[in-house]
Formats: structure tokens, C-alpha cells, sequence
């Protein structure tokens, strides 16, 4: 481990801006040519996407769909509500930002909440979500981690022009987050502007294309329990897929993603993130 590595790089964002990636931490300076996906579950492979590592697909039935987004967006108002924001029961949950504005206290008091929900407060059948992915990837998956025998949904708030969005990085280099898959569904204020951005084909690079933090990455100040890439050595093709309303991205969590800065104008981006596994 080599010391404390403050880097940062202008990337080209997919909106045509260049934004620079400002990552602190201690850097991996054992980086090695071999390929995370190769020595683990690929739940990727038998998919017609396996190449690229991702698809937006269509959603649940519509019904099952609004009853989940709604039901999600009812969770996010008691979750303000607990942290002393008592909104009302058809609150615009885009505009959490203007509840919640600049303090720093007050959004970590929703998000500690929001971060991980037991799967039986999903307000529809998991089933139905776990069918959904089964068939994106042709394998059967269950929302089961069997690394923490946890079984959990995350609602993920981003707010506009704040440093909420998390540093490019692999879920995998978290062993809890190995072997699986990830959906990215959109709850509210998911747009090209604010959506999760990612590398396509990055799942199958080596480790030694970035230089990434050993632990946690601090970014743009904050600090994350996700490793960050401090800088690439190859050229970064961010991309935003934007799945619609009524569709759902499903990804590898071996793809480079993240760095999903919210550049709507004034809507907080709220999504569903949930991993699945191989069904045992
Ligand atoms: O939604 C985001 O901005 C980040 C999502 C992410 O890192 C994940 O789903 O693993
Ligand atoms: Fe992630």
C-alpha cells in the first residue's frame, strides 16, 4: 500500500460536459492483469447483452410497476418524516432537496434509513422482480446475498448539484457484492441528466486498466464504503442508458460505474438499487 493518493481526472461526462473525478485514498499498487468476472460467478455470460454488460429491459406489468414505484416513494416520505421532515402523503419526493436542502446531518439521517431495507418491506412480490431478472439473464437468481445471508433493498437518493452520487467503481470489489447482478429501476427524477451512468464492456477489463483506492474512497469529501478509481489507463466511455418509467437496467456490478452526478435542473433522482444472485 502506497500513501494517501489524492487524484483526480476530467472525464467527459455523457451530457457533453467534462467533470473531474476528485478521489482520495490510499491506492492498490498491486493491481494485476486478471479479470475479476473471470474468477467469479458471471451472471452476465448467458445473456444476449453478456458483451456489453448491461440492457435496459421492460419493467413489471404496469400495475405491478406503479404499485412498486409508488410504494417505494411512500417509504422515502416516512423516512423523512422519521428524520423530522413531516411531509405530506402526496409529497413530490423530487423535491426532496428543497426538504432537506444543504444539511448534511439531515440527508444522512434519510439515507441511513434508506440504504438497506429487509426484502419483506418491498411493496410488491420479490418474486416478481426476481422472475424479471431471471429471464433478463437467462439463469435463475434469487435477491438472496449468500456471502451475508442478507436479503435487502436500497432506495438511492441523489440530489441535484450536490456530491451524493458515488466514485466510478465495481461493486465486486466488496467480496459482500461478488457473484451478483444489479437492477437500477427508476423511482423518481431519473433522467438523462441524473441517472446511473456506466462503462459498457468494463466487466471483462483487467485490474490494472484503473488505479483504484485500496478501501473506501473519499469523494469530493465524502466518504464511501465503495473502493473508488483514482484514474484510468484507458480511455472512459461513460454512458448513461436512462431506462424509462416503465423499464428497468439491469447491469453487472463487475461493470465500472457510478459517478452519476445529478445535473437535472431541479429534481433529486430516487431509484431502486437491488443485487441478485444465482438461485441455489
Ligand atoms: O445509482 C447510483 O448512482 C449508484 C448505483 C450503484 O452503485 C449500484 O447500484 O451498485
Ligand atoms: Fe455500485
Amino acid at each position: 500500500m502506497e500513501p494517501a493518493d489524492p487524484a483526480s481526472f476530467d472525464y467527459l461526462h455523457p451530457n457533453g460536459r467534462s467533470l473531474t473525478n476528485q478521489v482520495e485514498g490510499p491506492r492498490k499498487s498491486d493491481a494485476s492483469d486478471s479479470i475479476l468476472l473471470a474468477q467469479d460467478v458471471d451472471l452476465s455470460a448467458r445473456a444476449a447483452w453478456a458483451a456489453v454488460g448491461f440492457a435496459v429491459v421492460p419493467g413489471l406489468a404496469p400495475t405491478a410497476q406503479n404499485q412498486l414505484q409508488a410504494g417505494l416513494m411512500h417509504l422515502l416520505r416516512e423516512a423523512l418524516r422519521a428524520a423530522g421532515c413531516p411531509v405530506a402523503s402526496d409529497f413530490d419526493v423530487t423535491r426532496y432537496h428543497h426538504v432537506v436542502g444543504d444539511d448534511p446531518e439531515l440527508h444522512h439521517a434519510v439515507i441511513a434509513q434508506t440504504k438497506a431495507y429487509e426484502l419483506s418491506q418491498l411493496p410488491i412480490a420479490p418474486a416478481l422482480l426476481e422472475a424479471l431478472v431471471s429471464a433478463a439473464c437467462g439463469q435463475a437468481v434469487r435477491a438472496y446475498n449468500p456471502h451475508t445471508r442478507e436479503a435487502v433493498f436500497h432506495l438511492r437518493i441523489v440530489r441535484p448539484h450536490r456530491s451524493d452520487h458515488n466514485p466510478l467503481h465495481r461493486d465486486a470489489w466488496l467480496p459482500r457484492y461478488q457473484d451478483a447482478l444489479n437492477i437500477y429501476l427508476p423511482v423518481a427524477g431519473s433522467t438523462v441528466r441524473s441517472s446511473l451512468t456506466l462503462v459498457p464492456g468494463s466487466h471483462h477489463w483487467p485490474e490494472n486498466a484503473v488505479e483504484r483506492t485500496v478501501g473506501g474512497a473519499i469523494y469530493n469529501g465524502i466518504p464511501f464504503t465503495v473502493p473508488g478509481v483514482l484514474r484510468p489507463t484507458r480511455p472512459l466511455d461513460l454512458i448513461r442508458p436512462n431506462p424509462g418509467p416503465d423499464e428497468v437496467l439491469v447491469f453487472s456490478p463487475y461493470l465500472l460505474h457510478g459517478a452519476a452526478a445529478n445535473l437535472n435542473e431541479d429534481a433529486t433522482r430516487i431509484s431502486l438499487e437491488m443485487r441478485f444472485w444465482q438461485a441455489r
